[in-house]
């Protein structure tokens, strides 16, 4: 948890609290989705789900570990279920004939040996989207294998695009796969299988491997080969910190400023702001002189502070922006406009979700996570479970509550 110190209660903006209502229905209310626990992509595409307005249950385990290793919780409740007992099965079966959507993270044939696949469900709830966020797919020689965000975006080529000059690649955390091509693409096919059903009346699976997900994220990549801007080896092309006109800089205070000043126009207002006259430097795409040019611009950005340097570029078009700190993100005059980030009940900060919709945005929860367990038997009785039935689960060991832990 981050301390609540530096940022005033600004940060929880004008968005109005999703216990106090909205004013009206978000774009995916009424939409009831089951996300088995599982490690950051899934967490993250549930979240998503939930912040435009469904009503997201995490699915979690039973016996139950200590703590929720989920951070990614906001807006969902919990129920522990043990899969592996065949009423813990059965259990889910009869919350997926409810369900519109599923979402299962575990690798390819988890699912299956708990009699729990899409042939199962699927035939039970024609109308289920059962979206299966994988790193490598359901299908493949490493369908059954273990894998990490680093492995798929291996496996994806852009990785080996990734790096600075004479450096391994390098991966910029598991924002790409885990994220982008995992939790984010597959909300996506689960969006777009919910409006072919409003079509069809039908559900589908949603085959989301992470793999391909950072594969067709990086389509431009793909498709822009041929215009010659990847041509050179990694870290020495136009992105990819080969230029000195798309690069980091460190400030006299050891902060750093993001250029990105790519086209003519933009470039010629930051060459102005650095101070230096551009008929006395070569052309701005002669490449063989970017390292010299890089050595030059390192020199002049670490003579001012961060501060200074925004205070010469805020306000013109040289694509020069400071690189902030998660302390100071939130702060920023630009984020603090527009609310880009939140603060819950706990003096948590998070980013707001992300587009903003005109008439439904998302209203994200500003409760703390739940607890594992902590709505175990309310979400049962809303799917149609009797209390015995419930009571019977209990003394079978098959579900858990935690309602202590909720009340303290
Ligand atoms: C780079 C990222 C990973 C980042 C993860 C970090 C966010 C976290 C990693 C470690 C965490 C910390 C750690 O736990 C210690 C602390 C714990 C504390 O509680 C909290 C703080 C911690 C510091 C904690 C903090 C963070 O949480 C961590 C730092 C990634 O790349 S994530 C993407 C991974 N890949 C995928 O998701 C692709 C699809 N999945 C898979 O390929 C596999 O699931 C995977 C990930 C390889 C794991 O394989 P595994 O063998 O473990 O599982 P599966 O084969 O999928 O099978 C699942 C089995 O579990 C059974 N099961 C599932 N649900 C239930 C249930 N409700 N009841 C009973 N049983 C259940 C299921 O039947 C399977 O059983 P079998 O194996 O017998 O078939």
């Amino acid at each position: 948890m981050r301390p609540a110190g530096r940022h005033g209660p600004a940060l929880r903006g004008s968005m109005s609290r999703r216990s106090a209502g909205s004013g009206g229905a978000m774009a995916l209310s009424g939409v009831r989705v089951l996300e088995l626990a599982g490690l950051a992509p899934a967490p993250l595409c549930g979240m998503i789900l939930a912040d435009f307005g469904a009503r997201v249950v995490r699915v979690d385990r039973a016996p139950r570990s200590a703590v929720a290793t989920d951070v990614q919780g906001r807006g969902k409740r919990s129920l522990a279920l043990d899969l592996k007992r065949p009423p813990g099965a059965a259990a889910l079966r009869r919350l997926c004939g409810r369900a519109d959507v599923l979402i299962e993270p575990f690798r390819h044939g988890v699912m299956e040996k708990l009699g729990l696949g899409p042939e199962v469900l699927l035939h039970e709830n024609p109308r289920l989207i059962y979206a299966r966020l994988t790193g490598f797919g359901q299908t493949g020689k490493y369908a059954k294998s273990a894998g990490h965000d680093i492995n798929y975006v291996a496996l994806s080529g852009v990785l080996s695009k990734l790096g600075r000059k004479g450096e391994n690649p390098y991966a910029p955390l598991n924002l790409l796969a885990d994220f982008a091509g995992g939790g984010v693409l597959c909300a996506l096919g689960i969006i777009i299988a919910l409006y072919e059903r409003t079509i069809s009346g039908k559900g589908q699976v949603v085959d989301a491997s992470m793999v391909e997900g950072i594969a067709y994220i990086s389509s431009f990549l793909w498709k822009s080969q041929n215009l010659g801007l990847w041509n050179r080896p990694r870290g020495e092309n136009l992105l990819d910190s080969g230029a000195p006109f798309y690069e980091t800089y460190k400030t006299s205070d050891g902060k750093f400023m993001a250029v990105g000043a790519i086209e003519p126009q933009f470039y010629d207002q930051l060459i102005k702001g650095l101070g230096l006259d551009s008929n006395k430097l070569p052309s701005q795409l002669s490449f063989s002189d970017w390292p010299e040019m890089k050595k030059m611009f390192a020199s002049i950005f670490a003579q001012k502070t961060q501060s200074e340097w925004c205070s010469i570029f805020d306000g013109t078009d040289a694509c020069v922006t400071p690189v902030l700190s998660f302390d100071d993100a939130p702060l920023h005059q630009h984020n603090k406009q527009r609310s880009s980030f939140i603060k819950n009940d706990q003096e948590e900060i998070s980013p707001r979700p992300a587009p903003l919709l005109s008439r439904t945005p998302a209203v994200p929860s500003f409760k703390r996570d739940p607890f594992i367990g902590e709505h175990t038997e309310e979400i049962l009785l809303e799917y149609g479970f009797t209390q015995e039935e419930i009571a019977k689960l209990y003394s079978d060991k098959v579900i858990e509550s935690n309602k202590l832990k909720a009340n303290l």
